[in-house]
């Protein structure tokens, strides 16, 4: 009897393995943090053994944990942190160089070339892909290993290079270089994927110069993407599921219906709306992605993505010294005063949505000789809120508004956080019980493929609340706050970018 589903959650800081059983229930987990490099300014790296070395012992670690034989798993999800580009030789499987990670800003410069070259690539790129020009995508990293590691693109040419982002990689290393694929949400990131026909495309390719030999295959979010080769945990297991983390934490918030939305606030945030059948063309500078794809058929959804949320807390923890534990964040907040005047704009690697604006710049505004430790923390706090509230708005600016908000991620822990997000966005946040949503989300794509569930309805009906938290303020008083937030925001960016 096959009892469980092991979900690997491949994140930016840290490597997870869960196992679940039938009922969506979490029974056992692991995790890993693991190195961050960071070799130039702006540039941030991964080291591909750290990455498949905390994979492996934390689902080693798990399945120990709980006691359990590996032919008691039905199948394995992967749910991983998207964009992050690696290339590897064919033959041997040694990555050529680091991954890239998807906060790396390297080839800002080739993106401005790009967008001054031709007038018409920025539509184009947006028409085909729903994303816009900015070195967050793996595109632009690709081109940058091919030119940068000595011979790479000649190999590349005659077909002796794999590409892959994380979760490619790790279908690779696990089912022993047998399987060279990835999904469809993880190929709408990448910038060479049409998201309307479903292919990778070839004006794209030419356009980011990159050949099609070191692509890998595109499968449903639900599929067979492999099998696992024995040596890793004793037994034969199919992969069946695999997503980029923030689409399987909308699948795993059971957002399946238009008008559903999540934002998962992690290291970043990102905020995902559903669109079913209809891939909705922002006017607003957010994406449209692929949410995800079943039997041939995509759901679309909008996305805005913040880049900075968890890391702005961890930047008090370990650049300031302010905190020694994100948990403090939470009793600091309720100590300081709500007037406190205080914006704390993270925009350490320039800001995401709507305003992309990659040499923008972090600031502090509106220090007094009152202000204190707890005044900038819960300035850090609120800006998660504050750039939520921006997304928010660029939706509503696009005719959408959620119909229902759920969050997940690490930071969600923080009870006075969840309230101040429904007060700035004068919306309910209904938060779940089960927080590890993108691992969730990729054990159900992969129990839906070996018939552990069934339907989408079984799903839905698996979600539970933990607890629902209702705006409590007045608009004019929401509108205050949140003007001194905008008018922040004007003083740190650098570029010719959108306003709200
Ligand atoms: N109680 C809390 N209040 C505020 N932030 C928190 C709290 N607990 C955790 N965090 C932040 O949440 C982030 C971890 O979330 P997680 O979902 O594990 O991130 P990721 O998957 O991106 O690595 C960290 O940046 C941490 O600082
Ligand atoms: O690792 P996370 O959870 O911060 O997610 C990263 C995103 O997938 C980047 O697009």
């Amino acid at each position: 009897m096959t009892d469980y589903i092991l979900s690997i959650d491949q994140g930016t800081t840290s490597s997870r393995a869960i196992l679940f059983n039938r009922d969506g229930e979490l029974c056992a987990t692991s995790q890993q943090e693991f190195p961050q490099h960071f070799p130039n300014d702006g540039w941030v790296e991964h080291e591909p053994d750290d990455i498949w070395n905390s994979v492996l012992s934390t689902c080693q670690g798990v399945i120990k944990q709980h006691n359990i034989n590996a032919n008691q798993i039905a199948a394995i999800g992967i749910s991983n942190q998207r964009e992050t580009t690696m290339i590897w030789d064919r033959t041997t499987g040694e990555p050529i160089h680091r991954a890239i990670v998807w906060q790396d800003r390297r080839t800002a410069a080739t993106c401005s070339e790009l967008e001054s070259a031709d007038s018409k690539n920025e539509q184009t790129i947006k028409d085909k892909t729903g994303l816009l020009i900015d070195p967050y995508f793996s595109a632009t990293k690709i081109s940058w290993i091919l030119d940068n590691v000595p011979g790479a693109r000649e190999k590349a040419e005659r077909g002796e290079l794999a590409f892959g982002t994380v979760d490619t990689f790790l279908i690779w290393k696990l089912t022993n270089g047998a399987s060279h694929t990835t999904d469809a949400t993880n190929a709408a990131r990448t910038s060479l994927f049409n998201i309307h026909t479903q292919q990778w495309d070839d004006d794209l390719l030419a356009l980011f110069n990159v050949p099609k030999s070191i692509l890998p295959t595109v499968l449903d979010s639900s599929a067979n993407f492999g099998t696992v080769d024995p040596q890793w945990f004793g037994e034969s297991i199919c992969i069946g599921g695999v997503a980029g983390d923030q689409h399987a934490a909308l699948f795993g918030q059971a957002c399946f219906e238009a008008g559903m939305a999540k934002s998962t606030y992690g290291t970043g945030c990102f905020l995902m709306l559903n669109t079913g059948k209809k891939a909705l063309s922002s006017q607003n500078r957010l994406l449209t992605t692929v949410a995800y794809r079943l039997n041939g058929e995509v759901t679309y959804a909008l996305e805005g993505s913040i880049f900075a949320a968890g890391t702005t807390i961890q930047w008090l923890r370990d650049g300031l010294k302010l905190i020694g534990d994100a948990k403090e964040t939470e009793a600091l907040a309720l100590q300081t005063p709500s007037e406190h005047g205080v914006y704390l704009v993270p925009a350490f690697i320039g800001l995401g949505a709507p305003y992309w604006d990659p040499n923008a710049r972090g600031a502090i505004f509106g220090l007094t000789r009152d202000t204190g430790i707890k005044e900038i923390v819960t300035a850090g706090l609120q800006s998660v809120a504050y750039q939520t509230k921006d997304l928010q708005k660029a939706m509503e600016l696009d005719g959408v508004r959620p119909t229902a908000l759920r969050v997940d991620g690490g930071m969600v822990a923080n009870n006075w956080l969840m309230q101040f997000l429904s007060d700035m966005l004068g919306a309910t946040v209904d938060r779940p019980t089960i927080t590890e949503t993108s691992a969730l989300g990729a054990a159900q794509l992969a129990g839906l493929q070996v018939g552990f569930y069934d339907s989408l309805s079984q799903l839905s009906d698996l979600w539970q609340r933990d607890r629902l938290f209702e705006p409590s303020w007045a608009k004019e008083k929401r509108d205050t706050y949140y003007d001194g937030w905008l008018e922040s925001i004007e003083k740190v960016k650098q570029g010719e970018t959108s306003s709200l």
